[in-house]
């Protein structure tokens, strides 16, 4: 489904991604790990397409992605949600996900928005589509409520709601259950495996390493821009450099 290959980013001096290479199939949750400053983020901004790599190929279904804008990526059949949540806090719960069918970029989303008396107008099938998503995360009760109402744990819901508004068929999720207490985490991983079921594929960055053991098919680990592993969330925990990239990153921490 989706092939990365030989992938390098980088800033001016700064490499966030060195040649990384790997696959994912269809059907399956892959997980992406590592320290911070990593370059999770970055690898996910290229598949979804807000900037393209320096060096190296992203094919989605045999589709080229490098060149591609993000309203094509959404076309293809690639959403996603941000680390930083994009909710428009003065719309409501429904308005929030019929707007994400529009577009889906920071800069789309806003456009939509100053569109949005026409783009409310021009699709009914929107309003019952978004509905629709928001019941399948289980926040249709709130869909009159502004955004701006709503505590982390229905805001996430309502990104993952409005990242589903376009039919994806490979989703990929930026530190969802980021802030969430304990049961709104486990309510997360059985939502994200209620969405593999309905047979979206599922990429997750998360820091939550419960969450990534027991939900990932598959587990990449990345540490200063390169991949230095891949495997199941088995191997992936007994990995002699899984181990040591952590450890590194929470001495490194300790020390200052
Ligand atoms: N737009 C940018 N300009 C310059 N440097 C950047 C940019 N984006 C990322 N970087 C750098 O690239 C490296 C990788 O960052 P990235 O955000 O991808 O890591 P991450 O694994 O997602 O980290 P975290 O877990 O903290 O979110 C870091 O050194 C970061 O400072």
């Amino acid at each position: 489904m989706l092939r990365v290959e030989h992938v390098t980013k980088s800033f001016g001096g700064v490499v966030a991604n060195k040649d990384i290479s790997f696959t994912f199939e269809e059907g399956q949750i892959v997980g992406l790990i590592g320290p911070n400053g990593a370059g999770k983020s970055t690898l996910f901004n290229m598949i979804s397409a807000i900037f393209p790599p320096t060096e190296g190929n992203i094919f989605f279904k045999d589709h080229q992605l490098n060149d591609l804008s993000t309203h094509e990526i959404v076309r293809l059949g690639i959403s996603r949600t941000f680390q930083n949540l994009q909710v428009f806090k003065n719309m409501t719960v429904v308005e929030n996900v019929m707007l994400g069918q529009h577009i889906h970029s920071k800069t789309g989303l806003l456009s939509a928005a100053f569109r949005w008396p026409s783009v409310r107008r021009e699709d009914e099938r929107a309003y019952e589509k978004a509905m629709g998503c928001l019941a399948f995360v289980g926040l249709d009760h709130l869909y009159k409520v502004k955004a701006g109402n709503l505590a982390l744990g229905n805001l996430r819901l309502l990104e993952l709601a409005r990242a589903l508004a376009t039919e994806p068929q490979l989703l990929l999720l930026d530190e969802i259950a980021a802030g969430l207490n304990q049961k709104e985490t486990r309510d997360m991983r059985e939502l994200i495996k209620k969405i593999r079921d309905s047979g979206v594929s599922v990429f997750v960055v998360e820091h939550d390493m419960d969450l990534v053991m027991t939900i990932c098919d598959k587990v990449i680990v990345l540490d200063q821009g390169e991949k230095i592993a891949e495997g199941t969330p088995k191997e992936i925990q007994n990995h002699p450099r899984v181990i040591e990239a952590y450890l590194g990153a929470e001495m490194e921490e300790e020390a200052g």
